[in-house]
């Protein structure tokens, strides 16, 4: 384990969604979930031009507010503040595909019990692929961080090496999904994962994921970043 992975703070130890560290955090859950509504009145309303044109000026005015502000360009510039809590606590809050605060993530909610990982996700209209479904490319991404949570139980948890996905029937919107996942093998440096996510019951998808600690260790990939986040 390195400063990256040590295990200070597990938000997967229990079904309930940890609570966020401070008020921050809680103050940038709830501007994420009010976000994350936002997007989905924007693909589903059909307001006159001048409506669109009204509430763009509104949201282009608190972009520029927020852009004022003091601001960190990714998860290792809040580790180094000291401010934002430990590495597991600041990716449970800013993940791609898991983050609370992140209005770009789903609200992927995981646990583990034992050596199977569990999840709930549910996809609103922004998520849409075909008709009615959600995209196979978010299905894919929330495969990669439900197997990469699970394969923390290998206790080597390292970077996805390949990720396959079997999309058996389309996977539907605005719908609870369930995940499961357990370890098939976990040996040296590679830990092999599989799961399947299931919507009303029925299996939608399966994965199979191989992650590899990296040679360098996964700290040492982090530092090769710096610089990568656009400030
Ligand atoms: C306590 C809770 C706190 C929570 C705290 C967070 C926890 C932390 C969890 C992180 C959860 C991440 C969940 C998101 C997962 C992403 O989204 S990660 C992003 C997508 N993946 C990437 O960008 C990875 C890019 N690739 C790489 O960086 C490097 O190629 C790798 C995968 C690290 C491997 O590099 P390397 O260590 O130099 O590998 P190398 O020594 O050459 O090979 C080792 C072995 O692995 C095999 N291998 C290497 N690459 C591959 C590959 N791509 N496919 C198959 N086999 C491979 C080799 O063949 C070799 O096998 P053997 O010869 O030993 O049998």
């Amino acid at each position: 384990m390195d400063e990256l992975t040590a295990g200070l703070f597990n938000p997967f130890a229990s079904e309930e969604v940890a609570p966020p560290n401070s008020s921050h955090w809680e103050a940038k859950r709830r501007l994420a979930e009010a976000v994350r509504q936002l997007n989905d009145l924007l693909v589903s309303t059909v307001a006159s031009d001048a409506e669109l044109a009204q509430a763009s000026a509104q949201v282009e005015a608190l972009n520029r507010t927020l852009a004022d502000t003091p601001r960190l360009h990714g998860t290792l510039a809040y580790l180094k503040s000291g401010e934002h809590g430990h590495y597991g606590e600041i990716n449970h809050e800013l993940n791609a595909v898991g983050g609370q605060s992140n209005p770009l993530a789903p609200g992927l909610n995981m646990w583990l019990d034992g050596n199977r990982a569990y999840g709930t996700v549910r996809c609103g209209l922004a998520y849409e692929g075909p008709p009615g479904f959600v995209h196979g490319g978010f299905v894919a991404a929330i495969f990669d961080q439900f197997l990469g949570m699970a394969q923390v139980a290998g206790g080597q948890p390292g970077m996805t090496g390949t990720l396959t996905v079997r999309y058996l029937r389309p996977t539907p919107l605005n719908t609870e999904l369930k995940l499961s996942a357990q370890l098939s093998r976990a040996e040296d440096r590679k830990t092999l994962v599989s799961g399947e996510l299931r919507a009303g019951g029925e299996i939608t998808a399966t994965a199979e994921g191989l992650f590899v600690r990296p040679s360098r260790g996964m700290a040492a990939m982090a530092e090769m970043a710096v610089g990568n986040s656009g400030q």
